[in-house]
């Protein structure tokens, strides 16, 4: 799926939210267990309930891989059930991978080949032959982190390198990698007030959002600092979503939350364009 079609579907739904399959089963309905597959089961409870009010969900892979081979054949089901039933959906493998060429490649081929995914996050750490080999799947995105949502992100990325604080480095140099046109960027709703920044680097690209609900980020504040033209921004909840109940109603439950989000965006849309 290329950006133009992504925006379309944003206007067509009002809505840029992106909703994080992040899942723990200690946290879902306990009934879910006797399934063959639990994780698969609620993954597609909650995508059928949800797919109209969102543009994107994000599956955290650590939350696969967390349960073996097991996990990792619930995360190959939901992407196929998505990419079969919801086309329209933008998809997002969030691995923040990131390593020496030839392993970039790998990487890449195991998310945009083997899933099939729309878009994969990755860890600038390694820099440029670490990452072009993701850009070079020219049909797909590279979500690169910029600014992330945690306490640790001051650690690093907020610190000046010769005079520039290090994330403003990750965006300004990602800009002359090969098909950087391809680039979007992780940037926490967490660290909103740095957004107006943000956009004075990389004014056309889309930012993915993580960090509202569970993490206290504030939708307005992205939305008045980081919104651009063609919206620009993929909101992401996880949690805050998906665990609403851990009753038989978890996937109504789980819109109605949706859907408070969605009505909020539609409010920003409307008063941005
Ligand atoms: O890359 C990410 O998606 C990400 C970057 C970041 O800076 N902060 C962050 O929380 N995330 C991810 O976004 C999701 C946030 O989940 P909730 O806090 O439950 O909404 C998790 O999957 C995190 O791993």
């Amino acid at each position: 799926m290329n950006t133009t079609q992504l925006v379309q579907e944003i206007k067509k739904k009002k809505s840029f939210l992106c909703i994080g399959l992040d899942v723990d089963l200690n946290k879902i309905p306990q009934y879910l267990l006797e399934e063959e597959d639990p994780i698969f089961a609620f993954n597609r409870a909650i995508i059928d309930a949800t797919h109209h009010l969102c543009v994107a969900y994000k599956p955290n892979t650590a939350f696969y891989e967390a349960y073996g081979l097991k996990g990792w054949k619930s995360l190959e089901k939901t992407i196929n059930y998505l990419n079969k039933k919801y086309p329209e959906i933008f998809t997002i493998a969030d691995a923040k991978r990131g390593d020496i060429g030839n392993t970039s490649t790998m990487y890449a081929k195991a998310f945009f080949e083997d899933l099939a995914f729309d878009s994969v996050t990755v860890a600038p750490y390694m820099g440029k032959d670490s990452i072009e080999p993701f850009l070079a799947f020219e049909d797909k995105h590279t979500i690169l982190l910029a600014l992330t949502s945690n306490q640790g992100a001051y650690d690093f990325q907020t610190k000046a390198v010769d005079g520039k604080e290090l994330y403003k480095q990750v965006l300004e140099t990602s800009k002359t990698y090969k098909n950087s046109k391809n680039l979007m960027y992780v940037v926490g709703a967490t660290k909103a007030k740095f957004l107006a920044d943000i956009r004075q680097i990389i004014p056309d690209s889309f930012l993915l959002v993580p960090g509202v609900g569970a993490q206290g980020g504030n939708l307005q504040d992205v939305c008045k600092y980081g919104m651009n033209s063609q919206v620009g921004l993929l909101i992401n909840s996880s949690r805050g979503i998906i665990y609403a109940s851990k009753e038989k109603d978890f996937a109504q439950a789980a819109a109605l939350k949706a859907e408070e989000l969605q009505k909020q965006m539609a409010v920003e849309l409307n008063r941005h364009f």
